[in-house]
């Protein structure tokens, strides 16, 4: 198993139909002088023959919830454009293809939910064990050797497509940064892809890109690209601003980037609500788009013990679910901000 194994650029349908074939770590060299490295299924890294200082270190993972197709279909076409080198990297790149087994099933995930495992969650919870955590483990180790001894040029982002409707269809969450500044810069590159809306979250989490922003210093971001289809069923027009310009940051020396402009919407996140019982219920309908605002005090959640009000006028709510296992975050509220408030 080596090079012909991916030959096609067929390395995620591999991945997904034999992944014994990556039990063993493999590296091979294409013709144009690029290293592949592989070191498990789904997990694939590409280095130009130039390596320099100013040299972008940048992970792409898509597939953390095994549902979310569009972005697991936008990486598969640059692994697959890279294998063939109809894509040349001027910059290392890591992709990684999350949950294998819960996109088989087209579900979010099949035990747990990944994104809830990561900065050293997956060890929680007295000897439990599952795949999710075996991988969520397994990702981070991906992430810490692809960053060992990179310079400072450090990027993750971690693409996503939401349950719902949204009314910003794309947006990013923007992980807690214990009081450093935001990055304008990576705002006008979020900009560029077609992701005009921000959430700034306000507090640590077990999420994947606040692993690679907190415990590697890289500019990380839960990118959200649009509303959840099955596999083949996105239309992938509206993905053409993310795609043209993450290809652009792959292989391109230097990205030249609009400043970020006024039409890119901030938001805080005001209130994080965990389901605390199994009564959790929702005071609004199951399809209300993300981003809808409410009125000062409206009652937006309940469950035993407490109720959960809008505290700000206008103040919107994103990610709802009720179903969510107890303890985990069932509701997000963000209010508008500028970056300068921060
Ligand atoms: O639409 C939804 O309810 C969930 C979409 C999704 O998977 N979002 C991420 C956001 C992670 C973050 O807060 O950075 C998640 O819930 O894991
Ligand atoms: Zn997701």
């Amino acid at each position: 198993m080596k090079a012909e194994l991916c030959a096609n650029g067929d390395f995620l349908a591999r991945s997904r139909q034999t992944p014994e074939l990556f039990s063993e770590p493999c590296d091979f060299t294409l013709s144009n002088g690029v290293a592949v490295s592989i070191t498990a299924a789904g997990i694939i890294s590409f280095t130009p023959a130039k390596v320099q200082p100013d040299t972008k270190h940048i992970v792409l993972s898509c597939g953390v919830h095994g549902n979310e197709t569009a972005p697991i279909e936008l990486c598969d076409d640059w692994v697959c454009a890279l294998l063939t080198e109809q894509l040349v990297p001027a910059h290392r790149v890591l992709f990684l293809f999350g949950n294998l087994p819960a996109m088989d099933i087209a579900q979010r995930f099949v035990e747990e939910n990944m994104n809830r495992l990561f900065s050293g969650a997956h060890s929680d919870g007295e000897g439990l064990v599952n795949a999710e955590r075996r991988r969520a483990s397994q990702l981070e180790q991906a992430i810490t050797d692809f960053f060992e001894n990179a310079g400072k040029h450090r990027f993750h982002y971690d693409l996503h497509t939401a349950i719902r409707e949204s009314k910003n269809e794309k947006f990013a969450v923007y992980p807690y940064l214990h009081g450093q500044a935001r990055s304008e810069e990576q705002i006008a590159f979020l900009s560029a892809c077609g992701v005009k809306t921000i959430l700034l979250s306000q507090s640590p989490t077990t999420t994947f890109s606040y692993y690679s922003s907190h415990q590697h210093h890289a500019h990380a971001f839960t990118v959200e690209l649009g509303k959840v289809q099955p596999f083949g069923k996105n239309d992938m027009t509206r993905f053409e601003a993310a795609r043209q310009t993450i290809t652009r940051l792959i292989s391109q020396p230097t990205l030249e980037l609009a400043p970020m402009g006024d039409d890119v919407e901030i938001f805080t996140v005001n209130q994080v609500i965990n389901k605390q019982a199994e009564d959790f219920v929702l005071h609004f309908a199951d399809d209300t788009p993300n981003f809808t605002g409410f009125a000062k005090g409206t009652l937006l959640a309940q469950e035993s013990g407490a109720s959960y009000y809008a505290e700000h006028e206008g103040e919107a709510i994103v990610f709802p679910n009720a179903s969510v296992a107890i303890g985990q975050r069932a509701l997000l509220t963000v209010v508008p901000t500028t970056l300068d408030a921060q």
